[in-house]
């Protein structure tokens, strides 16, 4: 494939990892901007211009904000490209926010790249799977192509609403994979819980305009079994720390940018984003995320209200 210009916005784990695989065939720039002091690395209407294609690989609550500086300087056709598996503080994910500021016809195209692509196994040499999700065939394409001589393999796809809350909500259920485990409450109920979040999320997605199908796909079922049993996954940390009484990550009515999971669970009931009755599971995971006390119990209790039981747990 011929070689591209491309720029990377951030330079934390993923962007890092980005740049090591794409800087063999391609030119690759860097941008990132230090969030506690706001320095920025370069000017970012210099250096973007030019560019064939611009990877945020940066949270998503600066994404508005970036997106619209691009779409104001680059002049030339371009694929602006999200990983990030959060909400903003309008409770906006990437896909709405890319919509919004790179409208179809436009010069400018996007996509959105989710699945189990932990950093650290890419930087070590080793594999990575993801969806290449796109409003257009061709620029889910052309995503996937890219990283063709790479251990990132990609696939292409048309449903990246889906695909988006697919890998937001994920993050969501993991957490409370990692309360089941951190109590020992068994290898048995952590398939259940699995098997439980996939249903809910191939509902939910739907709910939200995506297709339910996007929920077993790399972006949800690949990317929620992954971080769900990964012993690295901070998402499933953040449940083992509440599950021993560590409640430094406790979800409170303000963001929470340490976490993006945590962040979600606030922004979809701060923004109502979801009738959290409609998913039990969901909204379970919801209550013990702000307010983890009974854990077992609530747990049990929720399996067996499922099976329409009243045992005591
Ligand atoms: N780490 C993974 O394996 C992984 C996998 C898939 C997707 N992601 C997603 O990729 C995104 C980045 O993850 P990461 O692991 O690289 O995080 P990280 O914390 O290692 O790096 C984040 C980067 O974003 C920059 N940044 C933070 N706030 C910013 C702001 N307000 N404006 C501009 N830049 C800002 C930081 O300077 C840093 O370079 C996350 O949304 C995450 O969900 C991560």
């Amino acid at each position: 494939m011929s070689q591209r210009r491309i720029l990377i916005l951030g330079q934390g784990a993923m962007g890092r990892m980005f740049s090591g695989l794409l800087r063999h065939d391609h030119h690759v720039s860097h941008w990132d901007r230090d969030p506690d002091s706001g320095k920025e690395s370069a000017v970012l209407e210099q250096l973007a211009p030019g560019h064939d294609c611009v990877i945020f690989a940066v949270p998503a609550h600066p994404h508005a904000e970036l997106a619209g500086r691009i779409a104001d300087c680059l002049k030339t056709p371009a694929i602006c490209l999200s990983i990030a598996k959060g909400l903003d503080a309008d409770g906006h994910s990437p896909a709405e926010i890319f919509a919004q500021h790179f409208p179809a016809g436009g010069l400018l195209r996007w996509g959105l790249v989710y699945g189990p692509m932990i950093a650290r196994d890419l930087s070590e040499g080793r594999t990575g799977f993801a969806l290449a999700a796109s409003p257009e065939r061709e620029t889910a394409e052309a995503m996937a192509g890219l990283f063709a001589t790479t251990r990132l393999y990609l696939q292409p796809d048309d449903d990246p609403v889906g695909a988006a809350w697919a890998a937001i909500l994920k993050n969501v259920y993991v957490p409370l994979i990692g309360m089941a485990d951190g109590l020992g409450l068994g290898d048995n109920l952590r398939g259940f819980l699995l098997a439980e979040a996939l249903r809910e999320l191939a509902t939910i997605v739907e709910a939200r305009g995506g297709q339910g199908r996007t929920a077993y796909s790399l972006a949800g079922l690949g990317d929620l079994i992954t971080t769900a049993t990964s012993a690295s996954s901070h998402h499933r940390g953040i449940g083992e720390a509440l599950a021993r009484g560590d409640h430094s990550h406790v979800a409170t009515d303000t963001a929470n940018l340490r976490s993006e999971g945590v962040n979600t669970a606030v922004m979809v009931q701060r923004h109502g984003l979801l009738r959290l009755a409609d998913y039990p599971l969901f909204e379970l995971t919801v209550r013990l995320l702000s307010a983890p006390e009974n854990i077992e119990t609530a747990i049990l209790d929720f399996v067996n209200r499922r099976f329409g039981r009243t045992l005591a747990a």
